[in-house]
């Protein structure tokens, strides 16, 4: 049962009374009229062939609020493309595909690496960017909403529940971020959100004292989360990070150029399952390793372009700040595991705080061999002043590739 607790610097829309389904996509199909919603997918050609995507694609083709769907394909060639085609025509709405590794996109990638505007490595962040690129070029929405294509306990009402506070008349965010739990089969999921992200940012508020950026950013009950949807203004001027640093990034972002009054974390779904990576304990290129480093980076960037001087002695306090409070906050969740019957190992747990507290190390070693060094990509605005008809490149290359 849902509490109704506003104990952040962002509105919290918690969900009372589990509201069905239909009132709240009658309510958003009046919405749509005044503010149309296109939906971004983000997704690997692997995704497609996983147990995910299939009944994620079969629940969507039912929403009838949505104007458009922009998938955006990775790692995948032309065969694969090809049956990425076939494999979305059960959408009933209309929608596009852009093949992020075709020649075409390659293309207008290649037109914006002459003024140096173009994501620095291929991934998620690469592949948002593009789709948001595409939303902005074909203009037919006010609203955009994302979310992961590994969910395996997708429903339809975690997307009405994305747009509801950004779309509604009544309301006034332009930001609103998904928030749940995660599990599955038995065990307590959200890794490096329980192990790292939290702690850390109890840590930093504890060594570098409180700040209204770590305030905020404390207030967000699963800042990971790979589900948020914002006004078509946001779109235009955000800098996403090409990054595991995506949503911490985002976030970040949203901070620097809005008011908190103006940004809302919403409840979309009850336990969340998804596609689960390694650890990848020997590997820092991989798995959950380098998502904790990245992370890291992220959030060091962020507090040193707001003023932090960071030293190689704060490092190693931030270390054992945080180190001793995710041990602490371990005992916490093991509890809540234990009254819902879930399994949590805490053993293995507190091999993986270790190896976070080494990926914060590496981070500000990093961070002090190139101190200059960004994963953010230019905003659109920006790519647009550098090339003003990259949009209409965009949606010529995506349209003469779904009619090749
Ligand atoms: O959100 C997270 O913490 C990471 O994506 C890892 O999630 P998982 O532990 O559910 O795989």
């Amino acid at each position: 049962m849902a509490d109704f607790a506003q104990g952040g610097m962002i509105g919290t829309l918690h969900n009372l009374r589990n509201r069905p389904l239909e009132e709240l996509e009658a309510e958003l199909m009046d919405a749509s009229e005044e503010t149309p919603m296109t939906l971004v997918l983000p997704c690997l050609y692997s995704e497609l062939e996983g147990p995910a995507m299939g009944p994620i694609v079969e629940k969507l083709s039912e929403v009838k609020y949505l104007k458009e769907i922009v998938i955006g394909l990775d790692r995948a060639d032309r065969l694969q493309f090809e049956h990425a085609r076939r494999f979305f025509e059960r959408l009933n709405q209309p929608h596009r595909i852009l093949w992020n590794d075709g020649p075409r996109l390659r293309e207008v990638d290649a037109t914006i690496a002459q003024k140096g505007l173009e994501p620095n490595e291929a991934g998620k962040g690469r592949n948002v960017w593009y789709c948001m690129g595409y939303f902005l070029a074909s203009g037919q929405s006010k609203a955009m909403a994302l979310h992961d294509c590994d969910i395996v306990t997708y429903e339809r009402e975690l997307l009405s529940r994305l747009f509801f506070p950004i779309v509604h008349p009544a309301l006034n965010y332009v930001f609103a971020k998904g928030y749940y739990y995660r599990a599955a089969e038995g065990r307590l999921n959200g890794r490096v959100f329980r192990l790292l992200v939290a702690p850390l940012l109890r840590a930093m508020k504890m060594t570098l004292g409180t700040n209204d950026y770590l305030s905020y950013m404390s207030s967000f009950r699963y800042a990971l989360s790979g589900e948020f949807a914002m006004r078509s203004e946001v779109v235009s001027s955000l800098r996403i990070p090409s990054d595991w640093g995506l949503e911490i990034g985002t976030l970040s972002e949203m901070h620097r150029s809005y008011a908190p009054h103006r940004v809302c974390q919403v409840d979309i779904a009850d336990a969340y399952d998804h596609k689960h990576q390694p650890v990848s304990e020997d590997n820092p290129k991989q798995g959950l390793h380098r998502m904790s480093t990245d992370i890291c980076k992220a959030f060091i960037r962020k507090l040193a372009v707001n003023g932090t001087v960071f030293s190689p002695e704060l490092f190693r306090t931030l270390k054992a700040c945080y180190y001793r409070t995710a041990l602490d906050m371990l005992d916490h969740y093991y509890s809540d595991a234990v009254m819902a019957g879930l399994r949590l190992d805490r053993h293995e747990e507190s091999q993986t705080i270790e190896l976070f507290a080494q990926s914060l190390m590496h981070a500000g070693e990093e961070f002090f061999a190139h101190p200059d060094a960004s994963p953010f990509i230019a905003s659109w605005s920006r790519v647009v002043s550098a090339f003003p008809d990259i949009l209409s490149q965009l949606t010529d290359a995506v349209a003469a590739d779904s009619a090749s």
